[in-house]
């Protein structure tokens, strides 16, 4: 379960600031965040994985309050428990595309690569429609075939929790449908929790819990 009460958090550099009074997401729960442009949507994301910290505030997640953790251990939890899919799609140039999608086994010693990773590696090739270019280099795919390599890479260590940056913004209807179904499936099937923003409003009308952003009092401060 995702618990957040009295969230406080400002860029000293923009002064942006969000305040989010309380939201909970349950345990399994799927959620979407809406909100016009520079609302805070990638913001609270991040804040969730733990990659900012809050001025004041609770972020409880799985029992857990991440606003106490150190760097290194809020660190380890994300390793551990989250998987990420954010707008910039950080995939490694020199590695293909089968070895980008287990990066997260590459880049940390606490995981480790075994023969089941790779077949997890094949498996969600094929469910988002990459299997054709395994062995190809990153900057060869087009944008929507990187942005679905991300959401392979975010899969693989079959994350507790799911975080997804406008998942699907580069892709026509046809991969919208085939990434969501991926993310509801896998969400459903292994009982991860999924938060995610969107722009689209159809598919933010598709998710139980839903948090709308202009709605909330972000502003600059
Ligand atoms: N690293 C940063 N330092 C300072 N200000 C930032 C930083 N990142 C974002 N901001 C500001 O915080 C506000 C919220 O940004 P955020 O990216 O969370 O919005 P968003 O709702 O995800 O936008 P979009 O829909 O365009 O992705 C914006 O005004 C942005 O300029």
């Amino acid at each position: 379960m995702l618990n957040i009460t009295n969230l406080q958090f400002r860029y000293p550099e923009s002064g942006f600031q969000l305040s989010l009074p309380s939201w909970e997401v349950p345990e399994g729960g799927q959620a979407a965040l809406i909100g016009p442009s520079g609302s805070g949507k990638t913001t609270l994301l991040s804040l969730i994985a733990g990659i900012l910290k809050p001025d004041a505030g609770k972020i409880e997640l799985h029992g857990q309050n991440i606003t106490q953790l150190s760097d290194t251990e809020r660190r380890n939890f994300r390793i551990g428990q989250c998987g990420l899919i954010f707008q910039s799609f950080e995939l490694i140039p020199y590695l293909n595309v089968f070895q980008n999608i287990q990066l997260p086994y590459y880049l940390n010693p606490v995981l480790e690569r075994t023969s089941e990773v790779e077949i997890r590696a094949y498996q969600l090739a094929e469910q988002l429609g990459l299997s054709a270019y395994l062995q190809s280099r990153v900057t060869s795919l087009s944008v929507g075939e990187q942005q679905r390599l991300a959401i392979c890479r975010a899969l693989i260590t079959q994350p507790r929790v799911l975080l997804a940056d406008e998942p699907t913004a580069s892709l026509d209807q046809a991969n919208v449908d085939r990434v969501m179904q991926v993310l509801f499936d896998y969400s459903q099937s292994s009982g991860a929790m999924l938060i995610m923003s969107t722009h689209d409003p159809s598919l933010f009308a598709r998710f139980e819990h839903r948090l709308d952003f202009s709605k909330l009092v972000s502003a600059i401060a």
